[in-house]
C-alpha cells in the first residue's frame, strides 16, 4: 500500500507482531536525515485556524504573511498564489471548495472541525476515484485502523458516529450505511497514522497523514524522530541506527511518567514493552545507559560522569509517587477561578520530594520550572528570575530528559537562555537591572560575567544544533544566525569571539575549551545554581529566602 519508502529504508513485516515497520537498510548517524515526507495524504489546519493559515503549506499567518480567501468558498485561505493553485490542483480544494461553499450557503459555518473536514475531503476524494486515497484507504490492505479495538471503546465509538455523520452531510454525500460505515474507517486511520503538529510557538496545529511516515512503530526510547516545516515532515535519526534495525519514534511524551504514557498509547490500542516501560526506568536511568551521553561534549552540560552517574536520591521516591505527583500536578489545573501565581504554588509545592531527592529532570519539576520562568517574563520585578530558571533547564533537566543535544526541545532552550542573557545584558547595561531586581547574588553575578560572550557561546550551540534538530528554514534557526552575526560584528571583542569560534569548530581545544569554561559555563552554572532558592522563595513557604 504505502508509496516508495525514502531511500536507505524498507518497508517490512515486523517480527515481533507489530504489523508493518519501517526497517534501516543503511547506516544513519545521530542526528541525520532519513527521509522527506512532502507529498502527504493529509495536511490540514486545525479547526477554526483554517481562517488564519495557509490551507496548502500550513505557514502561520502574521503581520508579514497576509492571509488571502478563495474567492470560490471563500473559507480556505493561502499564503501566495502558488499555495492557492497547488491546492487546487492537488485536487483536494477542487473537492473541498463547493463543500465550503454550500456550508456557508445553509448554515453561515466558516470552518468544520479538524477530524470532520479531514474525513469528508478524503470520502470526496475516493468518490473521484483518487488512486493514492483508494489504496491507502482500502479496508484490506491500507493504513492500520484497529477499528475493533475503537469500537469497544463505547464512548469513542459514540464520538466518531457523530463525526462520520457531520462528515457525510456536510460532504453532501450519501447517506448510506456503507459510507457511515467508511467514515468511521477513515476517522480509526487519521486517529492511528495521523501526526498532530501541535506548536505552541509559532501556534500552528493541525494534522499530517503520510503513508509511509505511517509505517513507522512506536518506542518509549525511540532511535527516531519527526519534525515539521510547514507542508513537510522530516524523519531524523535521535541516535545511530544500525543497518537490519527498526526504526522507531515516540507516539507519546516519553519523558512523562509510565502510567500517563499508557493513557495516551490506549488509542493505539497496544501495550508498550520497550526498556522504559519494561522496567519502568526513570529519565536518569534511560540517560545513564544513552549512547548520545557523548554528544553532550559540546553542550551546556558536557560533564557526561553527571550524566553517567547522577547525584540524586532515589530512596524516598518511588515511580508511584512519581505518577501520584505527575497525577495531582495535572489535575490542580482543573480548579475553578485559580489565578496563575496560585496554582503555580500549589504545583511547585507538590514537586517538593523530588526537589529534596535532587530529581530536577523528572516531570513535573521542568514544566513547573519552565511555567514560572515564562511567568517572571511578564513580570518586570521578577523578569532576571528567567535567567538563572532557563540556565537550569538546560544545565539540569533537558540534557537528561533529552540527551541529545540536536533535539528541537533541547535547541530551543538554548534559544530561551540566549534571548534571557541578551535582554538582561541591556537591563544591566542601563542601570535597570539593578534598579528592578532585589536578588543580590543574581545581579553579582551578572555584574561579574560577559553576558555578550555567554550570549555568543549559547547561540552557537543552537547554530550548530537547529539544522540536525529541525530545517535549515527554522524560524529559531534563523534568528540565531541573525543575533550571532550582529554579535560577531561589535567592535572589541576580537578575542572572546576568537575563542568563542575555536571552540565551537573544537569543544575539546585547550584555549578554546579554557575560555568556555570561564566566561561562559561557570556563571551559567552559578545562575543555574540559584534556581531551586528562586522557586521556593517566590513559590513556597520561605519567602524572600532569594534576596539574601
Ligand atoms: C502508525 S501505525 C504503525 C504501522 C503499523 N504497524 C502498520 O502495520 O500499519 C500504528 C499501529 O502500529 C502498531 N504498533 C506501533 N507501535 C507498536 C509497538 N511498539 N508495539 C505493538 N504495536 C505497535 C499498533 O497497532 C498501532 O496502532
Amino acid at each position: 500500500m504505502p508509496s516508495s519508502p525514502p531511500p536507505g529504508t524498507s518497508i517490512v513485516q515486523s517480527t515481533t507482531g507489530r504489523g508493518r515497520c519501517l526497517q534501516a537498510t543503511r547506516r544513519f548517524p545521530a542526528g541525520s536525515l532519513i527521509g522527506i515526507f512532502n507529498n502527504p495524504l493529509l495536511a490540514l489546519p486545525d479547526g477554526p485556524s483554517m481562517r488564519t493559515t495557509c490551507n496548502y503549506c500550513l505557514r502561520v499567518g502574521n503581520g508579514h504573511i497576509t492571509m488571502k480567501a478563495c474567492t470560490g468558498c471563500k473559507a480556505t485561505v493561502y499564503c501566495n498564489a502558488a499555495c492557492q493553485r497547488a491546492h487546487w490542483k492537488s485536487g483536494v480544494h477542487k473537492a473541498e471548495c463547493k463543500m465550503f461553499s454550500r456550508i456557508r450557503e445553509t448554515t453561515g459555518k466558516e470552518w468544520l472541525p479538524t477530524p470532520v473536514r479531514a474525513v469528508a475531503q478524503i470520502l470526496i476524494l475516493l468518490q473521484t476515484g483518487d488512486p493514492t486515497m483508494t489504496k491507502a484507504f482500502s479496508s484490506t490492505e491500507g493504513l492500520e485502523g484497529n477499528v475493533e479495538g475503537f469500537k469497544r471503546n463505547k464512548e469513542v465509538w459514540a464520538d466518531y458516529e457523530l463525526q462520520a455523520m457531520a462528515a457525510v452531510v456536510y460532504g453532501g454525500l450519501l447517506q448510506s450505511e456503507e459510507m457511515m460505515h467508511k467514515a468511521k474507517e477513515i476517522l480509526c486511520k487519521i486517529q492511528t497514522n495521523a501526526f498532530n503538529r501541535l506548536d505552541a510557538d509559532t501556534g500552528t496545529a493541525g494534522i499530517f497523514l503520510d503513508s509511509v511516515l505511517a509505517m513507522v512503530n512506536h518506542s518509549c526510547v525511540p532511535n527516531a524522530f519527526v519534525g515539521f516545516d510547514k507542508r513537510t515532515a522530516m524523519l531524523r535519526a535521535e541516535r545511530d541506527i544500525e543497518v537490519g534495525e527498526e526504526i522507531e519514534i515516540s507516539y507519546c511524551d516519553y519523558t512523562t511518567p509510565r502510567a500517563a504514557r499508557r493513557e495516551t498509547l490506549k488509542l493505539y490500542h497496544f501495550q508498550c514493552n520497550c526498556l522504559r516501560c519494561r522496567d519502568d526506568l526513570d529519565v536518569y536511568q534511560v540517560c545513564a545507559i544513552s549512547p548520545n551521553i557523548s554528544l553532550n561534549k559540546f553542550s551546556l552540560q558536557p560533564n557526561l560522569s553527571k550524566l553517567r552517574n547522577p547525584q540524586i536520591d532515589r530512596s524516598g521516591v518511588s515511580s508511584t509517587d512519581v505518577e501520584t505527583i505527575s497525577r495531582k500536578w495535572h489535575l490542580l489545573s482543573r480548579q475553578d477561578n485559580i489565578d496563575v501565581m496560585q496554582l503555580a504554588r500549589q504545583r511547585w509545592s507538590l514537586c517538593k520530594p523530588l526537589v529534596e531527592a535532587k530529581m530536577f529532570a523528572v516531570e513535573p519539576v521542568p514544566t513547573s520550572i519552565l511555567n514560572f520562568a515564562i511567568l517572571c517574563q511578564s513580570d518586570s520585578n521578577k523578569t532576571a528570575y528567567a535567567l538563572p530558571l532557563a540556565c537550569f533547564l538546560s544545565t539540569e533537566c533537558e540534557p537528561v530528559k533529552l540527551v541529545a543535544p540536536f533535539l528541537p526541545w533541547r535547541v530551543k532552550g538554548l534559544m530561551m537562555v540566549a534571548k534571557l542573557l541578551g535582554h538582561l545584558g541591556e537591563l544591566r547595561a542601563t542601570g535597570e537591572l539593578v534598579r528592578s531586581c532585589s536578588h543580590k547574588a543574581l545581579v553579582d553575578i551578572l555584574t561579574k560575567s560577559d553576558q555578550v560572550s555567554m550570549c555568543e557561546a549559547v547561540l552557537r550551540l543552537v547554530v550548530h544544533y537547529g539544522s540536525m534538530g529541525a530545517s535549515d528554514d527554522w524560524d529559531v534557526l534563523r534568528e540565531a544566525r541573525d543575533t550571532l552575526g550582529e554579535i560577531e560584528s561589535l567592535q572589541g571583542r576580537e578575542k572572546e569571539s576568537y575563542f568563542l569560534r575555536t571552540w565551537a569548530n573544537d569543544s575539546q581545544d585547550p584555549e578554546g575549551n579554557a575560555f568556555f569554561q570561564n566566561a561562559v559555563l561557570k556563571p551559567i552554572n552559578d545562575l543555574a545554581a540559584l534556581t531551586i532558592g528562586i522557586m521556593d522563595s517566590e513559590l513556597g513557604d520561605r519567602r524572600s529566602v532569594a534576596r539574601r
